[in-house]
């Protein structure tokens, strides 16, 4: 049970937290508030920060849908996309998604695995509204799916055939004055930094056919202490790409 602060007057945001096993607390750090159709969170001691919403539609990921560089984007070289070459992935860790959108946006099948329960109310409740779009709905329906709970253990009980297992957990923060985006700064500490992120690639390696992708900061170690096959850099990140068949050899 996660608590969380939230208007116990508005019956839809008392579903949405029945739903996702949130329960009341009046003295909660997070606030969750339903306006204009959509979820948004709140840190509740930096009233001025903007909330979270998952925004598929008009929001930053859309505007990088239409402009932002297609199949010559460092995360679809990573995931192996190519002409001819569209991999379904599962993302699992999937936040609020952005990743699994730019792949799903270029034609990649993806099933999110999300633990946190209100990150994963926060993009199913974007995934509602994408559904529904006239643009993009149809894909998205065909395209973008959630399943609430740990890829430790989701991974390996996923009845699914699957090419790429695309994993981005966490990371623990070298400076915490960095500029982090504000939006994202609500976001870290909601979700906090993924400790056990290392547990996560043997079941991605056993379950992905092709590779396994890892996004990490420019200065993190390797996942699991284990070298990739190929790293993919870009301006502060990096995708350490780990081959199957390369990792047999
Ligand atoms: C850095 S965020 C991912 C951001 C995402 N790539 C995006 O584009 O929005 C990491 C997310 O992974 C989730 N996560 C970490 N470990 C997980 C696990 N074992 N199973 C499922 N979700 C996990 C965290 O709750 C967090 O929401």
């Amino acid at each position: 049970m996660t608590p969380i602060f939230f208007n116990q007057q508005y019956p839809t945001l008392v579903d949405i937290c029945a739903r996702w096993q949130l329960v009341y607390d009046a003295n909660a750090t997070f606030e969750l508030r339903f306006e204009s159709d959509t979820l948004s969170l709140h840190k509740r001691d930096e009233p001025k920060l903007d909330g979270i919403v998952v925004d598929f539609v008009t929001g930053a990921v859309a505007h990088r849908r239409k402009f932002g560089g297609g199949r010559g984007q460092s995360i679809a070289k990573a995931v192996g996309l190519k002409q001819g070459v569209t991999p379904s992935v599962v993302d699992g860790t999937a936040g609020l998604g952005r990743d699994a959108f730019v792949l799903a946006s270029l034609g990649c099948t993806v099933t999110m695995v999300e633990r946190h329960p209100v990150v994963a109310a926060l993009l199913e409740d974007g995934l509602r509204r994408a559904y529904q779009d006239a643009e993009i709905g149809d894909w998205m329906r065909e395209r973008m799916r959630l399943f609430h709970g740990s890829s430790l253990e989701a991974l390996s009980k996923l009845a699914l055939e699957v090419d790429v297992v695309y994993l981005d957990p966490m990371y623990p923060h070298r400076d915490k004055s960095a500029l982090v985006k504000k939006e994202m700064r609500v976001f870290q500490s909601l979700v906090g930094a993924d400790l056990d992120a290392d547990g996560l690639l043997a079941p991605a390696m056993a379950l992905a056919s092709k590779r396994v992708v890892v996004k990490r900061p420019d200065y993190a170690e390797d996942l699991a202490g284990v070298k990739p096959s190929m790293i993919i850099e870009t301006k502060k990140n990096r995708f350490d790409v780990y081959i199957k068949s390369a990792m047999k050899s």
